[in-house]
């Protein structure tokens, strides 16, 4: 299905793309913050729940305000999936089409809001499960994005993705600005991202790679559970391939057998030996799992415990005589 899937999908987008996606290999883990070290105590709750609906349809707003831009912060906005395809057993690609003529109005670094309908609450109204999701399609499509989702078992949004057909609409919202990226703004990128935490990354990673002028150096460690569940392997080595800017490191890695998280265990030796070291003109960027609140838990003190060692091993890096007197 996948195979046919974009075959189809070829016709209308970039070869690049497409290219980059075929043949698949299993994916990992779902659900994920995106944030810098720095900043790795904020965060966001993945759980909303509101019972008024505010919806608008798509056509209704280009009508008001022109084909450009697709996405309403303030509006609900219902979009029809295109098509899916399986890119794992547990991973799924959407493609969401609406106004050939428009972008979907998103910056890099940023996700969008989905919303589903979840029964009805004391008063009679419906209620919505709302998760956010990060759009992998280039922003400047025309169109149409694509959303790349782990499905839970008992997760209520995924499994609503996961029960939608061809020609059924989502309710979308955003875009959420995560990280405003402006070409060169640091010399180097290190990132971490676990499992399907890869899209957030991806999105930076384009937008550095497409720009000719863009300088930036980035350093990919990506963490899963088996060679199997890494994700968008084939793009990333394209993409590693064709751009010495670009260094991906995979780790399937976990020698203590202590992560019992699914996307995968990076330990401190591989944050300090793939990532730049502590400078003015660097910039780490994490994204992780939030699949649930115990995960969510682990990570944030994976987080603010690898926060913590890299604060320490840049210190000593940077004042190495400091740390000798
Ligand atoms: C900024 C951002 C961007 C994101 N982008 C993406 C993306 O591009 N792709 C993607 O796949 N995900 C992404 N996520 C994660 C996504 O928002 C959802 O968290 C994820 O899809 C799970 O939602 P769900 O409603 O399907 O599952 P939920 O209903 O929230 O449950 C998730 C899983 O945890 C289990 N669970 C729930 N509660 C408990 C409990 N109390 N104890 C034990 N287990 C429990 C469920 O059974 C299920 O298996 C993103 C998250 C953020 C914050």
């Amino acid at each position: 299905m996948a195979a046919t899937f974009f075959r189809r999908l070829s016709k209308a987008t970039p070869a690049t793309f497409n290219n980059a996606f075929r043949g698949q290999p299993k994916s990992g883990f779902a659900g994920f913050r995106f944030t810098t070290i720095a900043a790795v105590a904020g965060g966001i709750s993945t759980y909303y729940c509101f019972s008024d609906s505010n919806l608008v349809h798509l056509d209704q707003v280009n009508e008001e305000t022109g084909p450009k831009v697709a996405l309403k912060s303030d509006k609900w906005l219902e979009f029809k999936l295109q098509d899916t395809a399986r890119v794992s057993h547990n991973t799924h690609l959407f493609r969401f089409s609406f106004d050939p003529s428009a972008k979907l109005g998103l910056d890099v670094a940023s996700c969008i809001l989905t919303r589903a309908p979840l029964g009805q609450d004391a008063e009679g109204k419906t209620k919505y499960v709302i998760r956010p999701y990060t759009p992998i399609s280039d922003p400047d499509a025309q169109g149409y994005f694509d959303l790349l989702i782990k499905v839970y078992p008992e997760g209520k949004m995924s499994q609503h993705f996961a029960s939608l057909k061809p020609g059924d609409v989502v309710e979308v919202k955003g875009p959420i600005e995560k990280l405003r990226y402006s070409p060169n703004m640091k010399k180097h990128i290190g990132m971490i991202a676990g499992g399907t935490g890869i899209t957030p990354m991806l999105q930076v990673i384009e937008a550095i790679l497409k720009n000719p002028d863009d300088k930036t150096q980035v350093s990919l460690l990506y963490a899963n559970v088996s060679p199997d569940d890494i994700l968008l392997k084939q793009k990333l080595d394209i993409l590693a391939a064709s751009h010495p800017n670009l260094k991906v490191l995979y780790t399937v890695d976990n020698p203590t057998k202590t992560w019992k998280g699914g996307a995968g265990f990076i330990s401190k030796d591989m944050v300090t030996k793939c990532l730049p070291g502590p400078a003015e003109d660097t910039l780490i960027l994490s994204s992780s799992c939030a699949g649930h609140s115990e995960t969510m838990l682990k990570t944030k003190l994976w987080l603010w415990k690898m926060a913590i060692i890299l604060r320490f091993h840049f210190a000593s890096l940077k004042h190495p005589l400091k740390q000798s007197t």
